[in-house]
């Protein structure tokens, strides 16, 4: 099944479109995981096992795993997303960007090594950097558009004959790079004015990838009406440090689920 094919059933029978983000940092471990060897698989997992009914994939993002020498739990983590939640795609996070040789590399890490059914990669290079990943056809290619961070509107709002460049990014993946059909777009919920621009831009197709809800502030209800499509659907809405170190009265695991909880049903709500 490919990542669109997975992705649409997800949505549909999750009845989510919220995407929980993995990012385990060390200095967060719950105190019952803290020193152990494989406290980041155990800590991932857990949130896995406990958030699964509310969400509609996982995104585990590369840097917390590489930081801290734990591919081997990354590689693990992603071996039990697949065997146990085979119906929820992994988005891995890695927003790589390079030349083509070296792409090629890359993109047999993520699809090869990790067996991740989409990556997150950088427009900056331009089509022979993301060529590598379209080889592998079945798989998403998410190409940074308007990031979800102020700093990116130091190179994403430049105007270029009139275009903003986001839009510039927005307009090539749809309409040059998309050739397997299985392209998508990041868009922060940070910038609700511009994701309404590249829903609108890029029609209702596109999946969109959407962070910044949770942690970083951005509007659940303005999200909504900013990136759904015509079918309700169309985003995958990440939160990450929000869900894993929540707070709560009970285990750290219920704190997490109920947080997972509460944002599908406030994204329903809206959608
Ligand atoms: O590609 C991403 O996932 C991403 C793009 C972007 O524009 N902004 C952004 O925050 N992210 C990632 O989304 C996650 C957001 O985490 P929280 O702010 O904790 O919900 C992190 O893993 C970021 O690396």
């Amino acid at each position: 099944m490919s990542f669109i094919q997975k992705l649409n059933a997800a949505w549909a029978s999750s009845d989510s479109l919220l995407m929980v983000g993995l990012d385990p940092d060390l200095t967060r471990m719950p105190d019952e995981l803290k020193g152990k060897p494989d406290a980041i698989f155990q800590f991932c997992k857990q949130v896995i096992d406990a958030t699964a009914p509310f969400v509609c994939g996982f995104k585990p993002q590369i840097a917390y795993f590489a930081a801290a020498g734990a591919e081997g739990q990354l590689e693990d983590l992603c071996a039990y997303l697949r065997e146990q939640y085979p119906h929820l795609p992994i988005v891995l996070d890695a927003k790589r960007g390079d030349i083509g040789a070296t792409a090629t590399q890359y993109a047999q890490e993520v699809f090869g090594r990790y067996g991740a059914d989409a990556v997150t990669v950088s427009p900056y290079l331009g089509a022979d950097s993301v060529e590598p990943y379209l080889e592998w056809e079945d798989r998403g290619v998410i190409v940074l558009c308007r990031t979800s961070n102020p700093g990116g509107s130091d190179l994403q709002f430049l105007m270029t004959d009139g275009v903003p460049l986001y839009l510039r990014v927005a307009d090539l993946v749809a309409n040059k790079w998309n050739k397997t059909g299985q392209c998508g777009l990041v868009v922060g919920a940070t910038f609700p004015n511009e994701l309404a621009a590249v829903r609108q831009a890029v029609g209702d197709s596109l999946p969109l990838l959407v962070p910044g809800i949770g942690a970083q502030g951005g509007d659940i209800a303005a999200t909504c009406a900013a990136g759904c499509n015509a079918q309700k659907t169309g985003m995958m809405i990440n939160s990450s440090r929000a869900i894993l170190y929540a707070q709560g009265a009970g285990h750290w695991t219920e704190a997490a689920a109920s947080v997972a909880k509460q944002t599908r049903d406030d994204i329903n709500a809206h959608r």
